[in-house]
């Protein structure tokens, strides 16, 4: 706890007006592996921190107090940096390969998206759209027959296929496992609703299907107390809940994460899953098994609309079944996705962008990122 004449020397910083306010290395009152507050610490426009990042300037309390933090590198010898306990980086653009001339639509992959429910028609077209835009050729969107007629209206890329009744069950399985023989990955999850026969399908599934998966949204919510269900799985599993998800998921207390356990435990997830675990926020972690991760720095708090979840995992989708390996995809799925958030508040605003003018913005950042 910072107490006495640094906590008087604090609040002195904080009440300046001074146009800026530069930290060294981290903000002072915060914890650098945790970015949990230690009373009241220093709120800094800028952070410059050294050699690698810190990830207390990404997490809880640290992110507010640390404002805009740069990496700037000192020399270290490499032994040192290779001993580091920080096995952290920041993540980068993704490469896409120029288009062979001579491809086709699946050559690719093909990708499936099982999602939607009544109560929502929007996330499994997000999570199309995003897909399509990052580069996909052939996606199949398995809805509900209940609610295929409306996804047909909004989308006119992806293939809509409806399995039998009102929500995800058991009875669909079949047919759905008949559409994923040939689906390089697949996406299970947006907007499915949390019934509890489409609960236990979503457990069935994840077991049943021999690709890589994207659990995200309610495929979350269906895995919690059944967790066994991703250690079993043979196949690269990602999985990529948001805060509330992820604390639901691995029965975090609202005090766990104020003492800043969720890296600890995402880490411990991702280990015992052999999975990626990416954790959404205003800077996301992409968690690797071995405990290593990477930080995204792109986007912005108008990201925080409805259905931008649903975009990201139909980017990280469409990396996967390029080829790209299931931990990059992630991180760098975040990247571009962050960017084209950047992108899109340029031109509409934080306050009134929305998802779709973030997967229409996706075209011209991957567009740039392709002319270097
Ligand atoms: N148009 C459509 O079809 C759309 C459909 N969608 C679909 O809706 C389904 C339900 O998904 P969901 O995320 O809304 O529900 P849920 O899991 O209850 O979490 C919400 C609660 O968690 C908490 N919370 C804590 N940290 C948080 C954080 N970082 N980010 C966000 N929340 C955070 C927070 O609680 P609070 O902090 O307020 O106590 C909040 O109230 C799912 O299938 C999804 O795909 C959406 O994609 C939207 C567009
Ligand atoms: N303040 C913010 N700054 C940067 N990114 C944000 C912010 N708020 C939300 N995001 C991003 O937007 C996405 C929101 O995902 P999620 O909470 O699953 O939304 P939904 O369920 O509505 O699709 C995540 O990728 C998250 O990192």
């Amino acid at each position: 706890m910072v107490s006495g004449i640094a906590g008087d020397i604090i609040e002195i910083v904080n009440a300046s007006l001074a146009h800026a306010v530069v930290a060294v290395d981290i903000p002072s009152g915060i914890d650098c592996d945790t970015g949990m507050a230690l009373g009241t610490p220093v709120f800094a426009s800028d952070t410059v921190t050294f050699g690698l990042p810190k990830l207390g300037l990404y997490m809880g309390a640290g992110t507010e107090a640390a404002g805009e933090v740069h990496v700037e590198q000192l020399i270290y010898p490499d032994i040192l940096l290779e001993q580091s306990a920080i096995h952290a980086q920041l993540t980068e653009p993704p490469e896409f390969p120029e288009r062979m001339r001579t491809m086709h639509k699946a050559t690719y992959g093909k990708v499936a998206i099982i999602a939607g429910s009544p109560d929502y028609t929007g996330a499994p077209v997000f999570a199309a759209e995003a897909a399509l835009t990052t580069g996909t050729g052939t996606i199949h969107l398995i809805v509900p027959q209940s609610i295929a007629d409306v996804v047909r209206v909004k989308v006119d890329g992806p293939i809509v296929q409806a399995f039998a009744g009102d929500v995800l069950t058991v009875e669909a399985l079949p047919h759905i496992l008949e559409l994923l023989e040939d689906t390089t990955a697949a996406l299970i999850g947006p907007g499915l609703g949390r019934d509890p026969r489409t609960l236990e399908a979503v457990l069935l599934l994840a077991t049943a299907f021999k690709g890589t998966l994207i659990l995200d949204g309610d495929a979350l919510f269906a895995c919690v107390g059944h967790l066994d269900v991703l250690w079993k799985r043979d196949a690269p599993t990602i999985l990529t809940p948001h805060s509330g998800e992820f604390a639901r998921l691995v029965g975090l207390t609202p005090e766990d994460v104020e003492k800043g356990g969720t890296l600890s435990s995402a880490q411990t997830l991702a280990a015992q899953a052999s999975a990626v675990v990416h954790l959404k926020g205003h800077r996301s972690l992409t968690v690797l098994p071995d405990g290593s991760l990477y930080i995204n720095t792109t986007g912005n708090p108008g990201m925080a609309k409805p259905g931008m979840g649903d975009a990201l995992a139909g980017i990280i989708l469409s990396l996967v079944a390029r080829g790209v390996a299931p931990d990059l995809a992630t991180a760098q799925g975040a990247f571009i996705h962050g960017l084209a958030g950047d992108a899109a508040a340029e031109v509409m605003g934080e306050e009134s962008m929305g998802t779709p003018e973030l997967i229409m913005a996706l075209a011209a950042t991957i567009k740039e990122l392709n002319a270097g």
